[in-house]
This record gives structure tokens, C-alpha cells and sequence, in this order.
């Protein structure tokens, strides 16, 4: 059975359970499951502090893990990003009262409040920058009022948090997440692990993509694969009509109206579009 580390509190908890019970597996009944046992699909999930996860998939107790790609860094753990998930998108960030600081230079010598003590040091230590990093579990953006530090570095996504506090952001970016599947560093991938794999990403291509399907002259046909590509190259069927033939392809769902109005350029009747339910590639 894989074993397979779900974080069980905060921002990705509800998104990674979703995508599990899309992918097929059986979700927990309630907050309180800390593991669930899935005999049918050969796996159990362990609900854990997404800020564990990393060090329970690096002592190789677990086979797999769902992460942001922050705390992975964060934790030093020797675990190891084998596929983004596409949701839990934020960025970590320095902050500070607004026209103080201007990047990560003006820094030295001074006191950052952070939960992230391990991203921060390392990135600190690469930028050349000897300042005090102070570490809090959580509410970092507090501590600048509370006088326990000079700037903060935290997780950003809307920014209404360090608004509400009247902070702002400074400097670049420090880094970029998402939530993510790790594996311990150089571990083989067992076939449960590259099955869980397959039905994550079948599950983001079911999201990300729709299935187009148009009638078209057959002499247009190279213009409207350049439209409509597919992954592997488009179905193209013989119509019951003289000079026509039926296209079929899966197009990104972003943009599908545009496509389907180029189609229409070109000629095509008929155009549909169609939700993907599952997939595998
Ligand atoms: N508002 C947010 N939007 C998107 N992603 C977020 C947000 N807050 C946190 N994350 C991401 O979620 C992951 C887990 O962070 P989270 O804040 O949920 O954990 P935590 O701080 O340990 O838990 P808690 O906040 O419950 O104490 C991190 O990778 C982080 O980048
Ligand atoms: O830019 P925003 O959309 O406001 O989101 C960012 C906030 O979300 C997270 O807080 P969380 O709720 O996890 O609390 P915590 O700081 O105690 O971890 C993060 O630590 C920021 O405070
Ligand atoms: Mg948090």
C-alpha cells in the first residue's frame, strides 16, 4: 500500500482533498480522521501538519507526501518536488511599514519575524545578508507593531493580511509556491507512487483542458489542426458528406471561445465543446 502524507490543517487542506476525491480516492469523513484506510485503491492517507510533511516523506516513513513547495525548502528535509498541483499559489515576501525598506540589502543588521526560519536563513545566507531572523509559529505580520521585529517575511497571496495591518511588501519575491507532491530525494518510484502521479494529472488535465469537436471542409483541414493541434494530433473522421470531415481534440479550456471563433473563421460547423470527466495520458 502507498502511504501518502495529506495536510490535514490550513491554506491546502481543503484543495488537496478535493483533488484526491477527484482522483478517485475515498476522502475522510471528518476533520477529526487522522488516517484513512483506501484497500480498494492500495493507499492510505495520513493526516498531518503540512509543515511535518516534508520531514516524514525525508525519513522515508511515508511514501509521498502533499506540500507547498515553501515548506519543502522551509523543512530541509531530504525530500524531493515531483509534480506541481496548481493550487495553494502564493508567493513569500518581505514586508515592513510602507517607504522603509526598498529590498533585501537595506536588511543587514536587523530583525525579520518569520514562521519560515529555514527559507529565510538560506536566503539570507545567499544574498550576503547577516540580519536576525526571529521565528514565530503564525500572525508574523503582528510582530512589527509589537515591536519584536524590523520586517517580516511571510506568505503572501492577496495581500489583505499585511493591508489590514498597513504593511507593505518590499524587494523581489524570495520565493514561489504551490501545493506539491514530494517524494524522499533519489527514492525509486514504486508503481503505486507513478499511479498516484498519473491520476493527479489526469485530474489537472480534466480541469485545464476541454474537448472540441467541429465539422470542416476537408481542404481547410491543415488550417484547422494549426488551430486545434490536440495532444497527439487531432482525430480527423471521414463526414457522410462529400468534401467534409469531423475533427476532434482536446484544447486548454482557457481561451476555448476564441478557438471555437477562429474555427468559425475558417468555416467550421457544428462546433462543440465538452467538459472532461477523467483522464489519463
Ligand atoms: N493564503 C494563502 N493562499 C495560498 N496559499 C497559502 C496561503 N497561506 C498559506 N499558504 C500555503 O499553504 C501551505 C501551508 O501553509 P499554512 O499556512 O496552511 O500552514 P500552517 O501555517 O502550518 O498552518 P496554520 O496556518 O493552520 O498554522 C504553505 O505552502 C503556504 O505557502
Ligand atoms: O495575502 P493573503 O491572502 O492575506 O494571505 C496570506 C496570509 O495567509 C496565511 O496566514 P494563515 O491564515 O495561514 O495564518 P498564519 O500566519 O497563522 O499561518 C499567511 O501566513 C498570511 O498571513
Ligand atoms: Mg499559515
Amino acid at each position: 500500500m502507498l502511504r501518502l502524507a495529506v495536510p490535514n490543517k490550513g491554506a491546502l487542506t481543503d484543495a488537496a482533498q478535493t483533488m484526491l476525491k477527484e482522483a478517485g480516492y475515498r476522502p475522510r469523513r471528518d476533520s477529526k480522521e487522522l488516517v484513512v484506510v483506501d484497500p480498494e485503491n492500495s493507499i492510505e492517507l495520513f493526516f498531518l501538519r503540512p509543515r511535518d510533511i516534508a520531514v516524514y516523506v525525508g525519513e522515508g516513513t511515508l511514501d509521498a507526501g502533499i506540500t507547498g513547495r515553501d515548506m519543502l525548502f522551509d523543512s530541509g528535509a531530504p525530500a524531493e518536488e515531483v509534480v506541481p498541483l496548481g493550487f495553494g499559489r502564493s508567493t513569500f515576501r518581505f514586508a515592513s511599514t510602507p517607504a522603509t525598506y526598498t529590498s533585501v540589502n537595506d536588511l543587514s543588521g536587523l530583525r525579520i519575524a518569520t514562521s519560515y526560519a529555514g527559507l529565510l536563513g538560506k536566503y539570507l545566507a545567499d544574498q550576503g545578508i547577516d540580519a536576525r531572523v526571529i521565528k514565530l509559529d503564525g500572525a508574523v505580520e503582528t510582530a512589527i507593531r509589537l515591536g519584536v521585529a524590523d520586517a517580516v517575511a511571510d506568505v503572501v497571496e492577496t495581500g489583505t493580511t499585511l493591508r489590514n495591518v498597513g504593511l507593505e511588501v518590499f524587494g523581489e519575491p524570495i520565493a514561489h509556491s504551490e501545493a506539491i507532491v514530494i517524494k524522499q530525494s533519489g527514492a525509486a518510484e514504486t508503481n503505486g507512487f507513478q499511479q498516484l502521479i498519473r491520476r493527479l494529472q489526469g485530474v489537472l488535465v480534466a480541469r485545464d483542458y476541454v474537448m472540441i469537436d467541429y465539422d470542416i471542409r476537408a481542404e481547410r483541414i491543415d488550417e484547422a489542426i494549426a488551430i486545434t493541434p490536440g495532444m497527439e494530433g487531432p482525430t480527423v473522421s471521414p463526414l457522410h458528406r462529400e468534401g467534409w470531415v469531423a475533427v476532434r481534440a482536446m484544447i486548454p479550456r482557457k481561451g476555448h471561445q476564441q478557438v471555437m471563433d477562429q474555427l468559425w473563421e475558417i468555416g467550421a460547423k457544428a462546433i462543440l465543446i465538452t467538459a472532461i470527466f477523467a483522464a489519463r495520458l
